[in-house]
């Protein structure tokens, strides 16, 4: 009999339900979150009574039977920095996230969801590469102010996924290999992967790195600061300005890529100088991590919804072909992480962590 999985992964405007049976996925469900009924609530955590009634609703809906799962893995949040991995859903983690120690994103529900359908069945939980993992070098985490360090969190998930990928195109052990990962999505992150480990990567959540869909990306400090301080914000506007209004939606009022596409090709002159200001951000930090490998890359790897956009592949490929052949991954294979990753463990090929 096939190791029966049901993989959860809570995204900002969606949640994504899969069920597999061995390797193979048997039912995919993505239940659309309005996004004036998201912005309702205060927390993430918030949203745990909202996302499970949709869940429950749609398995019954497409009249899903969940009995006879084996385990259940959700995507992971922001959890302590750990190592890439599978991990065990446990009391720490789950108080951990719930206290939302190092902030809010949608995937902090995967692990309370998760444990609350399988302790009904009694199987076990788990999180795969969550967006906490962090294999960073010393030299990365520094700035030059002492208080403040640079934080690995990014998309670990589909970064690590798309990595082993490329290896078996490569036809190299992933352990071997130099690679830049761009997972340009709703927000952006570039991973630097030197032999299997993400030693450098701008946080995608907190104004580092290029500029994205709903992401501000960074900005200069001193203009901030004035902004911070003029009276005229609250703390949350400016968060919101970050994160969610920021980037392409700031400028063109939408995240949606496959709209901007459009209105480039129907000749929107904004639209196509602002989209080209993100891929020229997104060249320029792929030319910033060809320094960490000083030079010796395999592969930079474009992946991630926007990677689907020939617009977006063209300008970031003319800038940054020089420095290493690319490959191209678009979209992302999320679901298949997640259950791989607890197949690996319920077939004993792999280990679970346990978190502390
Ligand atoms: N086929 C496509 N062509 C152009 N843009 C796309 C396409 N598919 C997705 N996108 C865009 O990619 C961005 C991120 O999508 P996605 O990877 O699904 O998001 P997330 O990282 O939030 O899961 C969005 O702007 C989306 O509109
Ligand atoms: C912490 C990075 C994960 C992230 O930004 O995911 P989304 O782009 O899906 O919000």
């Amino acid at each position: 009999m096939p190791f029966k999985i049901l993989a959860i992964n809570p995204g900002s405007t969606s949640t994504k339900l899969s069920i597999f049976e061995d390797e193979k996925s048997v039912y995919n469900i993505n239940i659309k979150h309005d996004s004036t009924e998201i912005l309702k609530f205060e927390h993430i955590i918030d949203q745990y009574d909202f996302r499970m009634h949709a869940i429950t609703q749609s398995l019954e809906k497409e009249k899903i039977d969940i009995s006879s799962l084996d385990a259940v893995v959700g995507r992971g949040g922001m959890l302590k920095p750990i190592p890439g991995g599978t991990y065990y859903v446990n009391d720490a983690m789950m108080e951990y996230i719930k206290k939302a120690v190092r902030g809010e994103h949608a995937s902090n529900l995967g692990c309370i969801i998760a444990h609350h359908i399988a302790s009904q069945y009694g199987i076990p939980s788990f999180i795969v590469d969550p967006v906490a993992v962090d294999e960073m070098e010393d030299i990365a985490r520094y700035t030059g102010m002492p208080e403040i360090k640079r934080d690995s969190l990014f998309h670990a998930l589909n970064q690590k996924a798309v990595a082993m990928k490329a290896a078996k195109d490569l036809g190299k052990p992933y352990k071997e290999l130099n690679l830049i990962i761009a997972h340009l999505g709703g927000g952006i992150s570039v991973g630097v992967h030197k032999k299997g480990k993400v030693v450098d990567v701008n946080n995608a959540l907190d104004g580092d790195g290029p500029m994205s869909p709903e992401r501000s990306g960074t900005v200069p400090m001193g203009p901030l600061y004035k902004m911070v301080f003029s009276g005229k914000y609250t703390l949350k506007e400016i968060q919101r300005k970050n994160y969610g209004q920021g980037g392409l939606v700031a400028y063109l009022g939408t995240n949606d890529g496959r709209e901007i596409h459009e209105r480039i090709v129907n000749g929107d002159e904004k639209a196509k100088f602002i989209f080209e200001v993100m891929c020229y951000q997104i060249a320029k930090e792929i030319g910033s991590c060809s320094t960490v490998l000083k030079g010796e890359i395999d592969a930079i790897i474009l992946t991630g919804g926007l990677a689907y956009d020939e617009i977006a592949i063209q300008e970031i490929s003319d800038r940054v072909k020089f420095i290493a052949p690319i490959l191209i991954y678009p979209g992302e294979d999320e679901m298949e992480a997640l259950a791989l990753g607890a197949l690996r463990v319920l077939k004993g090929e792999d280990t679970a962590k346990e978190y502390k």
